[in-house]
């Protein structure tokens, strides 16, 4: 039987949607209101979901936690994403986003425990990305 355990955390964020690689014009065509210069903010939820136990968890609730706020909250909580130097050279999309996260938290968890992570940006964007595996 497999279980799994999700755990929902939160952090507020501006960024704005924009690439080096097109022209101003091709930005606004492409990202629209998302390209204003002025940016704009989403509280973000961040789930994220680890493989569990019947009796005992594969990690408890508590480092849990301790790890994604570490690593995930206190990172971009009130910041600016495009300034992380993550996204220097990525557009701060929810995908990437969403991605950037799993890439961060994988190695602070005990290893193959991650299942997925999601990021709801506004009240009808989801994103959500899992690695892919080998075989367990
Ligand atoms: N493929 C993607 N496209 C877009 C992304 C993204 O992350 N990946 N992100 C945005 C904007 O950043 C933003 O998230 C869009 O939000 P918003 O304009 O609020 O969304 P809606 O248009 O659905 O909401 P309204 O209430 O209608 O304004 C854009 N594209
Ligand atoms: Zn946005």
């Amino acid at each position: 039987m497999q279980f799994t355990m999700t755990r929902r955390y939160r952090f507020c964020a501006a960024h704005r949607l924009h690439t080096d690689h097109l022209t101003p014009e091709e930005n606004r065509t492409a990202f629209g209101k998302c390209n204003n210069p002025n940016g704009h903010g989403h509280n973000y939820v961040v789930l994220v979901t680890v493989r569990s136990g019947a009796n005992e968890g594969a990690v408890a609730l508590e480092r849990l936690d301790r790890i994604v706020e570490e690593t995930i909250v206190e990172r971009f909580d009130h910041q600016d994403l495009n300034q992380d130097s993550e996204f220097a050279a990525l557009t701060t999309t929810g995908e990437n986003l969403v991605k950037l996260i799993w890439n961060l938290l994988a190695p602070k968890l005990p290893a193959g425990i991650l299942e997925k992570v999601g990021v709801i940006e506004t009240r009808d964007n989801y994103f959500e990305y899992a690695a892919p595996t080998g075989p367990r």
